[in-house]
């Protein structure tokens, strides 16, 4: 499979797409350079085209040795540029050629000299396919932009006539939840004139090269398959997974590139996703440090009537955190893990009455669910309805990781400070820092990362923000007396 395109330093477009839809399709990718960009998510700085010649001798170089079954057609930069590759498909005639007419970016930048369009009207007829942008297809027709599926579906018919190619056509740039894509052909090519595939519109900003993906990916597809409408099954689902998916890759600030080998996941080492949650949680836990609540806690300087109001909501929490963790125990797949949320889940209801006898009692304090408490527990009940022990469990996660690495620090500072038994919380914090509770913790921690290690990569998306969503709410928990007492 042959790509001749322009280079995308950045890895989401031109050629660098292109060898990644190749290669996670099943085929083997090959690349001449038209055009080198400097571009990268934000749009493209510069464009530096080569001399047309040296173009030719690349393509000549691959033909002369090596058989193509597929070629795909994307940025072409000038008219220079679209002679040789014009001449060169009329000498080698591949056999399936996709040509993406490569316009303007999404960047709104020039891929192509405007003086070059008349030659790439002209290029058209020795294309099997041709792939158009709504913004192209206009282009292309010589009318304004579609603003309508319908009225693109006509446009891509009138191309196909001028050209005699089969035209796909695509729904990325119209609005509303659905992404259709269509094949148009009136020559009796297709199964139909039109044949619509059907697609979900993914709410990202990660669309950085769909166009060049989508165009290799149907090269490559059509090179096996010999059928553009079993092609276009074949590479729209994947592309969708792509778009999906992207988000796991975070590469630079502006529209991100597609993860194009969303479907080869690769196996997580133990301890990786753990070592991500930690990191993820990283922030969290210096915005605790920096409360007014945890500072107060432990100089000893904190309202008596704010500590009373954590207590009573912390009784009010462990009683719906013991519930949730009887859910995690529920669907736990392994006795071990079935045991050991089993387990954490009595161990809570023990520190909730504990709380109760020893420390709410001799307090008044008002037991009214607070509005942190109750949003943190409403959360912990949606990630058990979400039917996933992975999410469920990482939704689990932050309230042993935080308050266990809290309690340490607390306590550290406790006795570096002498342990002053004048300290007015002194009881309370001699029992953070309870090794059992850290053991636990641990045990938490290794259970989420094995569920990660099983789960497909939606369920792990699903539980990394499960954590963030808990870990955040650790924060506004120790913030509460402070808004709420
Ligand atoms: N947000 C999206 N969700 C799902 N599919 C999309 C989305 N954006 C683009 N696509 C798909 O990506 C491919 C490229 O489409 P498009 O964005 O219109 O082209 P280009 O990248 O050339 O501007 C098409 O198959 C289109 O349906
Ligand atoms: C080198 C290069 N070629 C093509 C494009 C355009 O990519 P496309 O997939 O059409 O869409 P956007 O990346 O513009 O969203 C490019 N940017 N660079």
């Amino acid at each position: 499979m042959l790509s001749i395109a322009g280079s995308d330093p950045s890895g989401g477009a031109g050629i660098q797409a292109d060898l990644k839809s190749i290669a996670a399709l099943g085929g083997y990718g090959m690349a001449a350079i038209t055009a080198l960009t400097a571009q990268n998510t934000l749009g493209v700085q510069a464009v530096h085209v080569p001399p047309a010649a040296f173009l030719g001798q690349q393509l000549d170089a691959i033909s002369d040795d090596i058989t193509i079954d597929a070629v795909k057609i994307g940025m072409l930069g000038n008219a220079e540029v679209i002679h040789v590759v014009r001449s060169w498909l009329e000498k080698v005639r591949p056999a399936v050629v996709v040509l993406d007419p490569v316009m303007v970016a999404t960047s709104g930048d020039r891929l192509l000299r405007e003086s070059a369009e008349a030659a790439l009207l002209a290029l058209l007829p020795l294309a099997d396919l041709i792939t158009p942008n709504l913004a192209e297809l206009a282009i292309l027709v010589g009318e304004p932009q579609a603003q309508d599926w319908a009225d693109a579906l006509e446009q891509g018919k009138r191309l196909a006539a001028a050209t005699g190619a089969t035209i796909l056509v695509k729904g990325g740039h119209l609005g509303g939840d659905a992404c259709p894509d269509a094949l148009v052909n009136a020559g009796g090519l297709l199964s139909r004139p039109v044949v619509e595939v059907a697609g979900d519109r993914i709410p990202t900003r990660n669309s950085h090269g769909t166009g060049c993906s989508l165009s290799s990916g149907m090269a490559t597809a059509q090179a096996r398959l010999g059928d553009w409408e079993a092609s276009l099954r074949q590479v729209k689902p994947w592309l969708t997974g792509a778009l999906q998916a992207s988000s796991q890759l975070e590469v630079g600030a502006g529209n991100g590139p597609i993860n194009h080998f969303h479907h080869l996941q690769q196996p997580l080492a133990a301890g990786e996703f753990a070592a991500a949650l930690r990191q993820a949680t990283a922030p969290d836990l210096e915005a605790i440090y920096g409360l007014e609540f945890i500072r107060d806690l432990a100089a000893g300087t904190l309202a008596e009537h704010q500590f009373a109001y954590y207590l009573a909501q912390d009784a009010i929490y462990l009683n719906g955190y013991s519930r949730v963790l009887a859910r995690a125990s529920a669907l736990a797949p392994t006795e071990a893990a079935q045991l050991f949320w089993a387990r954490s889940a009595q161990q809570c209801l023990e520190v909730e009455s504990e709380l109760h006898r020893n420390w709410l009692s001799t307090r008044s304090v008002e037991h009214v669910l607070g509005p942190v408490t109750k949003s943190y527990v409403d959360h912990l009940l949606a990630a058990s309805a979400s039917g996933s022990y992975g999410v469920l469990v990482a939704a689990l996660l932050p309230c042993f990781w935080l308050y266990a690495e809290v309690g340490k620090t607390l306590h550290a500072q406790f006795l570096e400070a002498g342990a002053p038994a004048a300290h007015p919380y002194a009881g309370w914090l001699r029992t953070y820092a309870d090794e059992d509770f850290a053991q636990a913790t641990r045990e938490a921690i290794a259970m989420v990362d094995d569920a990660a290690r099983k789960a497909s990569g939606d369920e792990r998306e699903a539980m990394v923000e499960a954590f963030k969503h808990s870990s955040r709410f650790e924060v506004e928990f120790f913030d509460a007396p402070r808004l709420h007492a």
